[in-house]
């Protein structure tokens, strides 16, 4: 035994060859948190004093071999200032350059995932050899950050720079033949061949069949490129780069970049100070705190889901009531997961519809490949069409997905109700209506829930279960499961009109519609929003939705929360909805939809639009900055999450933020409503509900927010 730890042992195999073995004690993946940092510089100390050992391998004992560092420890760290963060990381990274300059070949064992400090780790190494089954990459720009436990040095010196740039700024990680195509690694092998390929690999280093010396040269020396080879590879991989993502919103990826192209002509020892300096300057961006936060905040999730999901019945059969927009999405996502559906309309012709659906988004998969069709033969058999309740005997949970009308559902519901097994949950995908009134017209409301999915189902992740007054926790519990099976991510959330999603999109819609009545453009308000980061402006996004489905949200809200989201004038949506413009299902809403010359959905702001607006929009225009039109609309929206916190419609400021990332769009790099206000400071967001309040109670601060700025607290720890 060379070296033993809780998270790392040195032992020796035969021939002179030593394993380091990541082995985390009680953890279920091996990741660099500070205790593992400590032992490596530990076992590296104990390897420089061991002349017996003539090579080594690096492998793990997990599933995965290095999940990367241990991003709860960021969140304390990266408030520690710029100059303290660079001095961590060129720390961690002393056991990193002795452990490469040790007098003897190195090779990493890659079993499963190596990514971020798990690739930087087998970069060290002169030889990587990978399992047919795992990954390699190096995420962090995901996170607002960029490898900094030499990551950038070395793999723009193994790989190539053009090579790197893309591996670091767009973060995907690699599948073993792709690695080996990109010289990532050395060598792919199946699972059960790869201690015994890198020891191989290991002897021959030994042996002098290989040169690793010149392996590890080519790592230690400046990358012998001349002005114009540098120019050339930089500002490519800055067009490139951009052009996917917005420098300003997600700056990691550029300060990379500048960085990388500090260093490429330096030896390691000074490249790798010029990278400490540029990780600790992307840690400290507001970015970084949201992409961290929001990391951290996903897990919270996912375990809550699982936490929830204890008491769940086992689900074997679902059945969905419509096949519209919203149930045939339904139909399709629990198949392709493998769940039978029986998907119940009272029209064929939306039966054809809903299976149609099925079939193009099935086929578009096979034509790329990532399904055969056998396999969507399968997929397609588990909907079972049907125009009457036959099969609902059997089935384990309904997914009501009707026309959003009170009574419709509740007559659907109570006639459902009589035709299945009393233990049979009912979940109603309305978007509006409270859930508790809509269980009055049952006989078992303990068994009732809603189950809210977005559109298209297949793309969002996000679907609220939610709690109505009598819903049990069993009822919860395999809701929650069910939709975890059908790969969505559950929060759940209490009810109330429009829950959480829908509760705190409406009044953003108000601030909108005020802006307008005032006398601002609605393309403008779009280009505003959208550069603030929302994939679509609020014009778009209600042409997307649908005005009529906006305008009958709207009532349910109004009557839900009058003080704040019921106005008492006529607004734009509403006036345009009059005028049968629905938005992008009759081809003209807030703009015109067109088709261009290639045949692609175009939207062009309408002339049309401009002229009816006239009749809503106040004498005395205003003229608004970019600013105000911020500050006003995410005023309503975030004020509103506050007031869900408040009245205990969502539990916890992190459920929120996911709840609106996921499920309407908001900026992933502003972390969500809660962390924005956090970001803003609440003093100055106070102020700021303050110079607005007097535009109506949706921008007033909720109580929430005054008692937390006077006791000096925020959403998130600041420590
Ligand atoms: N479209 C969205 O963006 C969206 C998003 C989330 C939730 N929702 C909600 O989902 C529900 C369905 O919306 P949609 O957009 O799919 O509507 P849709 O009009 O596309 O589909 C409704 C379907 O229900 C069928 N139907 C009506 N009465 C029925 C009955 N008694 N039994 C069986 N089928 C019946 C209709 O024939 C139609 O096929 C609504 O409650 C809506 O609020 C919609």
């Amino acid at each position: 035994m060379v070296y033993q730890g809780n998270r790392i042992t040195v032992t020796m195999l035969e021939d002179g060859i030593a394993n380091m073995q990541y082995n985390a004690e009680n953890e279920s993946v091996n990741k660099f948190d500070a205790e593992t940092n400590k032992q490596f510089g530990e076992a590296v100390s104990a390897l420089e004093k061991d002349d017996n050992v003539k090579g080594l391998i690096v492998t793990s004992s997990k599933g995965v071999f290095i999940a990367g560092a241990d991003i709860t420890e960021f969140v304390g760290s990266f408030k520690k200032p710029e100059s303290e963060i660079k001095d961590w990381v060129v720390d961690v990274n002393d056991a990193f350059n002795r452990f490469e300059d040790l007098p003897f070949p190195k090779v990493a064992a890659i079993n499963g995932a190596a990514l971020g400090g798990g690739c930087e780790m087998t970069l060290v190494c002169e030889y990587r050899v990978m399992s047919d089954k795992a990954i390699i990459g190096l995420p962090e720009t995901q996170l607002g950050i960029f490898p900094g436990f030499g990551g950038t040095v070395r793999s723009t010196r193994v790989i190539g720079i053009d090579n790197a740039l893309e591996l670091i700024a767009t973060g995907t990680p690699k599948k073993p033949l792709d690695a080996l195509k990109l010289g990532l690694v050395d060598a792919t092998v199946p699972a059960d061949d790869l201690q015994d390929a890198a020891i191989d690999l290991v002897k021959k280093c030994i042996s002098g069949e290989l040169d690793w010396q010149a392996k590890r040269e080519e790592k230690l020396a400046p990358v012998k490129l001349n002005q114009l080879e540098q120019a050339m590879a930089f500002n490519s991989a800055k067009g490139m780069i951009f052009a996917k993502a917005n420098p300003k919103q997600y700056p990691a990826p550029a300060i990379a970049i500048e960085t990388i192209e500090k260093h490429v002509n330096l030896p390691r020892d000074k490249a790798i100070e010029v990278e400490a300096a540029g990780f600790a300057k992307a840690a400290k961006t507001p970015q970084a705190e949201s992409l961290v936060g929001l990391f951290l905040n996903d897990q919270l999730v996912k375990k809550l889901a699982k936490q929830h999901s204890k008491k769940a019945h086992e689900i074997t059969e679902a059945a969905v009531l419509g096949a519209g927009i919203m149930g045939g999405g339904i139909a399709y996502q629990a198949a392709s997961k493998g769940l039978p559906i029986i998907m119940k309309d009272i029209k064929a012709e939306q039966l054809d519809l809903g299976m149609g659906e099925a079939s193009k988004l099935l086929g578009k998969m096979v034509e790329r490949k990532k399904m055969t069709p056998a396999k969507m033969g399968e997929t397609l058999s588990r909907i079972r069409p049907t125009l009457n309740y036959g099969d609902f005997s059997d089935t384990d949970i309904v997914i009501e997905a009707v026309v959003e009308n009170p009574n419709v559902k509740r007559s659907v519901l109570k006639e459902v109700e009589g035709l299945v097994k009393d233990d049979c949950i009912l979940a109603s995908n309305t978007s509006t209506i409270s859930i508790t009134y809509l269980a009055e017209a049952l006989e078992r409301p303990e068994n009732f829930v809603g189950m809210h999915f977005f559109n298209p189902v297949h793309r969002m992740p996000l679907v609220e279960v939610i709690r109505g007054e009598k819903s049990s926790e069993e009822a919860i519990a395999t809701t929650v499961a069910l939709a975890s099976k059908m790969g969505k991510v559950p929060v759940v959330v209490n009810d109330c009109p429009g829950f959480l999603v829908n509760r705190v999109l409406f009044p953003y819609f108000g601030a909108f519609d005020l802006l307008l009545k005032q006398g601002a453009d609605f393309a403008h308000v779009d280009k505003v929003m959208e550069k603030f980061g929302w994939p679509m402006g609020p014009a778009y996004l209600i042409d997307v939705v649908g005005l009529d489905t906006g305008v009958h949200g709207a009532e349910v809200m109004a009557e839900g929360f009058p003080d704040r989201m019921k106005p008492d004038y006529k607004g734009a949506i509403q006036h345009l909805y009059e005028n049968e413009r629905l938005g992008q299902k009759n081809g003209v809403g807030f703009y015109k939809y067109e088709t261009d010359k290639r045949g692609k959905p175009k939207k062009v702001a309408d002339d049309a639009t401009y002229e009816l607006l006239k009749a809503t929009t106040d004498s005395d225009k205003q003229a608004f900055d970019d600013q105000a039109i911020i500050d006003r609309t995410m005023l309503a929206f975030c004020n509103e999450t506050v007031r869900c916190l408040e009245d205990n419609i969502v539990s916890t400021p992190s459920e929120a933020d996911m709840a609106m990332i996921m499920g309407v769009g908001f900026p992933p790099f502003r972390g969500g409503p809660c962390r924005y206000i956090d970001q803003m400071g609440l003093d100055n967001y106070l102020a700021l509900c303050e110079k607005y309040a007097h535009l109506g109670k949706a921008y007033e601060a909720p109580q929430k927010i005054r008692d937390m700025a006077a006791a000096g607290e925020t959403f998130y720890a600041t420590a």
